[in-house]
């Protein structure tokens, strides 16, 4: 038996590898190649591996290496070409590569291949990280004795650097799969093949009890086989689905879960499995749908509340672009809901508010919806009435009318036995470019027509209610710009005794707009009252002619003048009235008597005990009072006893007519000698004539007012006026 390894009889080298006997051949060069120069056959098989093969021995010189090595050895340079060097000391050399790439643990090697070439063990095997040829890779190298008698060892060196990777992944993907989600693996055909911790706690199946079974184990029977093809074509187009699905535990109940399931492809593109996540998500929707009831419902009566209406309505009218039908959206307002309330007290409101939203649910079909905007505001939105309108009116109206019959009906409130009736404005639409808002405001309008009709009723909007309802806001936001710019004026018109002679004037309002025009008061006072811009309006009014009436305390043909100022119900009402009379007749020390208010009848009626109380209070002030427009009205003696007025100004309606209706006459007459009873002064407005003044002389009547003593006019042009006709009080005119 050779004890050299580099003996053509290095038999105990088919210890490690039969093929080497078989080919009889040895490594090392040409001494063991064939007769014929070609390397013998086992030797051929270690040149095809992969692994690096050196033998060494038994001092640990390299006696062989394979094509793999001498391949290393080429890439890499001196230190891997002198280990392998043929002859050269292995140990002395390996362990210079091993530090020339930064490798570790040389010394290891070092003991660990003598002990093998020492007999002192049977292997030696360590991993070791190199930064050659390429930075982290990574060796194993393996050291076993020749065997068999013979004396020295093959080492191979395997590049575990791939395996090590998969290693690492695969340790990192067992962590990363044992996470708070639910995991769960199935084979391309949807069969479990393994799920994670998380899985258990949220199914209630363990790993043993879903393995091999599909996730149909899950199914909670809620979804129809559409929404799984659903699911499983986004799988095979995307590679991905996600979204909210309800599940069924192992104990039966059932859950809402957030599952995503990805594919995993193969290089062809081919699915091997799935991988799902889940999470129970019970708490957070419970969560959410509170959130979405609270965002989208009254909580009062379940209905839809107003930003769900809107979002209905913008839907109801994109699909007016492909149906052509007619819609309908009815705004119900409850009439007598605040006296309701307020007498009978809030519980009792909501549960009126609780069963007119049961009896309009009754009253309509399940697409439709019924919305409470608020308060006691019910919205109804119907869909696809017809495509013709006549049809679609037609149909609305059958529906208002239940709508009307039903609400109509009595209502047990507890133990109150009550009666309640809807006004109803409809309004049809089918223009998918209005806005909703622009909808719900036409059925608004109508709504308000409808009460205005006498309330429990119902009303069609129009085109023309909507744009006096624009006009009017521009004009509200004009009015608004108006005060804010200084654009009113007053103006004055002279009111004069059976002589001529000025005995005041009435200040009337003019607006005077930026261009130069004039809107009148008729036009914009009205608006104002109903807006409330009447307050600062008559603030302003007051104000400027107290200023007036101080400007005139000293002018000797002025100063008697007693300024009538209008005044309107909502100012009248407001609670600070009295104070604001009071504070601006001192900031203008201005003397009783020269300030009259003009009240009109309406303001009077209206809760006469209160009307008297601030009457009296102004009263006390020095404020005199005239009862405007007298005639038109409710005209009771009655109450004219009780008032404590200064005057009656009769209506200018009487007096247009005076020269040619007798009627008109006889009124007049009466109206003086109901002041005379009354010791009231009485003056007659819209005096144009001779023959007017005669006849209104003739009744009685000595006071006047009216174009034919002078129209309204601007401060000086009144002030002229006054000096040229004389001042009732003066003694020289
Ligand atoms: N055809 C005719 N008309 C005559 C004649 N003499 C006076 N007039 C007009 O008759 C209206 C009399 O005022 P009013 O009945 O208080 O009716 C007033 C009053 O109710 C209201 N108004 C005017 N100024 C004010 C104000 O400062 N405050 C409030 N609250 N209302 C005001 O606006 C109404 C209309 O005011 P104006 O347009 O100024 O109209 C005034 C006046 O210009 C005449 O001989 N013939």
């Amino acid at each position: 038996m050779a004890d050299n390894p580099c003996d053509p009889d290095f038999g105990p080298y088919a210890h490690n590898c039969d093929l080497l006997q078989a080919g009889g051949a040895l490594p090392g060069g040409a001494p063991h190649d064939q007769p014929d120069g070609r390397p013998g056959f086992a030797w051929a098989v270690l040149d095809a591996l992969d692994e690096r093969v050196a033998v060494l021995d038994s001092s640990g010189m390299v006696v062989a290496i394979n094509a793999a090595w001498r391949r290393h050895v080429a890439a890499d340079g001196a230190a891997g070409a002198a280990c392998a060097a043929v002859g050269s000391d292995f140990l002395v050399q390996f362990l210079a590569e091993l530090d020339g790439g930064a490798g570790a643990g040389a010394q290891g090697v070092h003991d660990g291949v003598r002990d093998v070439l020492a007999g002192r063990r049977d292997s030696y095997s360590l991993a070791y990280r190199c930064d050659l040829p390429r930075p982290d890779s990574w060796f194993r190298l393996h050291a076993v004795p020749v065997g068999q008698g013979w004396p020295g060892a093959i080492v191979t060196v395997a590049d575990i650097t791939d395996a090590r990777r998969n290693e690492e992944a695969l340790r990192i993907a067992t962590i990363a799969f044992e996470t708070t989600e639910g995991m769960l693996v199935t084979n391309a055909d949807g069969v479990i093949l393994r799920v994670n911790q998380a899985f258990t706690a949220i199914t209630g199946y363990a790993q043993d009890e879903v393995t091999g079974k599909t996730p149909a184990v899950l199914s909670s029977g809620r979804h129809g086989p559409e929404f799984y093809k659903t699911m499983w074509q986004s799988l095979r187009v995307r590679g991905r689905w996600d979204g909210e699905i309800w599940n069924r535990r192992k104990n039966g109940e059932v859950y809402p879960e957030r599952l995503t399931v990805t594919a995993v492809r193969d290089a062809d593109q081919l699915a091997t499995h799935y991988v799902a996540s889940l999470s129970d998500i019970t708490l957070s929707k419970a969560a959410t749908d509170e959130i979405k009831n609270l965002a989208f419902y009254d909580p009062l009566t379940r209905l839809p509340n107003r930003r769900l209406l809107l979002e209905r309505l913008k839907q109801a009218l994109h699909v007016l672009s492909r149906s052509h039908s007619i819609n309908a959206l009815m705004f119900i307002d409850l009439d007598n809901f605040k006296t309701l309330n307020d007498t009978l007290g809030h519980n009792v409101g909501d549960m009126l508010l609780q069963q007119v939203a049961e009896r309009l649910q009754a009253c309509l079909r399940e697409g439709d919806t019924v919305a409470r905007l608020g308060g006691d505001e019910f919205v109804v939105l119907i869909e696809g009435l017809d495509i013709d309108p006549m049809g679609a009116a037609t149909k609305a109206e059958m529906v208002a009318h239940k709508i009307l019959a039903s609400l109509n009906l009595p209502y047990q409130l507890a133990h109150h036995n009550c009666r309640s009736t809807p006004s109803i404005g409809i309004t049809l639409f089918a223009d998918q470019r209005q806005m909703p808002d622009e909808v719900l405001v036409q059925a608004d309008i109508a709504m308000y027509q409808a009460k205005k009709a006498g309330r429990n009723a119902m009303r069609f909007f129009d085109q023309q209610m909507q744009d006096n309802i624009t006009a009017r806001a521009q004009l509200e936001e004009q009015m608004c710009l108006a005060l804010e710019q200084d654009q009113f004026r007053l103006y004055y018109q002279v009111q004069v005794d059976r002589q001529g002679r000025a005995l005041g004037a009435e200040a009337l309002i003019r607006w005077e707009q930026a261009d130069g025009g004039f809107v009148s008061p008729a036009q914009f006072i009205p608006l104002a009252e109903e807006t409330g811009l009447i307050l600062p309006i008559g603030d302003w009014v007051l104000e400027q002619a107290c200023a007036q009436l101080h400007a005139w305390r000293r002018d000797p043909a002025m100063c008697e003048l007693v300024l009538a100022i209008n005044v309107s119900a909502r100012q009248f009402r407001q609670h600070q009235f009295v104070e604001h009379v009071r504070h601006a007749l001192q900031r203008y020390h201005l003397p009783p008597g020269v300030l009259k208010l003009e009240l009109t009848e309406s303001i009077l009626v209206d809760n006469i005990e209160e009307t008297i109380a601030t009457m009296k209070e102004l009263k006390a002030l020095g404020i005199k009072f005239s009862l405007d427009d007298f005639g038109t009205g409710y005209s009771s003696l009655q109450y004219l006893k009780r008032l404590p007025l200064d005057q009656l100004k009769i209506d200018q309606s009487f007096v247009r007519d005076l020269a040619t209706d007798g009627s008109d006459q006889a009124i007049v007459s009466t109206i003086t000698g109901m002041a005379t009873s009354l010791n009231l002064d009485v003056i007659a407005e819209g005096v144009e004539t001779q023959v007017q003044r005669q006849r209104l002389e003739a009744a009685g009547c000595l006071h006047y007012q009216g174009y034919l003593f002078g129209r309204p006019l601007p401060l000086a042009e009144f002030e002229q006026l006054v000096r040229r006709c004389g001042s009732a009080a003066d003694p020289s005119t």
